[in-house]
């Protein structure tokens, strides 16, 4: 009797267990994750800026970065709970090169950054733009432009009305802002909201986070034209 009770417990046991790792494949596999990409010359400050969307805070100390360096940060949008995977590249092109045709591979979004305190930062977008374009990212992956340091009120160089003129030229959202300013900190999170809002709607860009199945699975759906973006 004693072992049929105990039987009849483990069988139990192992219901809700099998319950509860259903459901939380369940939630693993819903899991959207979207790429996006920190472009911009070396020192503008994209690894602060990726820093205080993820970490929110900004590090003491930052060294060049080589290659890239991944965070990512779980957001909830529309009661979705969505990861944001945010690839932050290295500026110099010593650091970079290798890994180029990796930060371009299925990226779902790009952000462009400058230092409003050096204006060649700000005429090398074009290169940057260029070298997007140059690996086949698709017109409809969205891309904001992101002019960092506006903390340095002293030391501006780039005029907000020539960085507005040039992403309404490309079709880009303009953000100033400062990674270093606390206060600061939701206008940095606004520009990885707003990619990740519009991502939401373009449901052909989607990856499934199947977290205990070998790799990704990428759906091929038609993008869906409307979209809830806030911004
Ligand atoms: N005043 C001020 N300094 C900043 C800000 N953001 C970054 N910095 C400083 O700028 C320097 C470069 O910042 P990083 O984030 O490492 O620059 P990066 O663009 O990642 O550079 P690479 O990795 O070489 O491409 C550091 O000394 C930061 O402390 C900001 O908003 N305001
Ligand atoms: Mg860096």
């Amino acid at each position: 009797m004693a072992n049929e009770a105990h039987g009849r417990g483990e069988g139990a046991g192992l219901a809700s267990n099998s319950l509860e790792l259903s459901t939380s494949l369940e939630r693993s596999v819903q899991t959207r994750i979207f790429k996006i990409i920190v472009i911009g010359d070396s020192n503008v400050g994209k690894t602060c800026l990726t820093f205080r969307f993820t970490g929110g805070s900004f590090p003491d100390k930052t060294e060049a970065t080589i290659g890239v360096d991944f965070r990512e940060k779980a957001v909830e949008i529309e009661g979705e709970r969505i990861k944001v995977q945010v690839w932050d590249t290295a500026g110099q092109e010593r650091f970079r090169k290798s890994m180029v045709e990796h930060y371009y591979r299925n990226v779902h979004a790009v952000v462009f950054v400058y230092d409003v305190t050096k204006m060649v930062s700000f005429e090398n977008l074009k290169t940057w733009i260029q070298e997007c374009n140059g690996h086949r990212v698709s017109a409809s992956v969205p891309r904001v432009l992101v002019g960092n340091k506006c903390d340095l009120v002293d030391q501006i160089q780039v005029p907000s009305n020539m960085a507005l003129k040039f992403a309404d030229a490309h079709n880009m959202l303009l953000f100033e802002t400062s990674a270093k300013d606390p206060k600061e900190s939701q206008n940095v999170d606004s520009i990885f909201m707003c990619l990740a809002c519009r991502l939401k709607a373009q449901k052909s860009l989607i990856y499934w986070n199947v977290e205990r199945e070998d790799g990704k699975v990428r759906l091929n759906q038609e993008p869906d034209p409307k979209t809830n973006c806030p911004c």
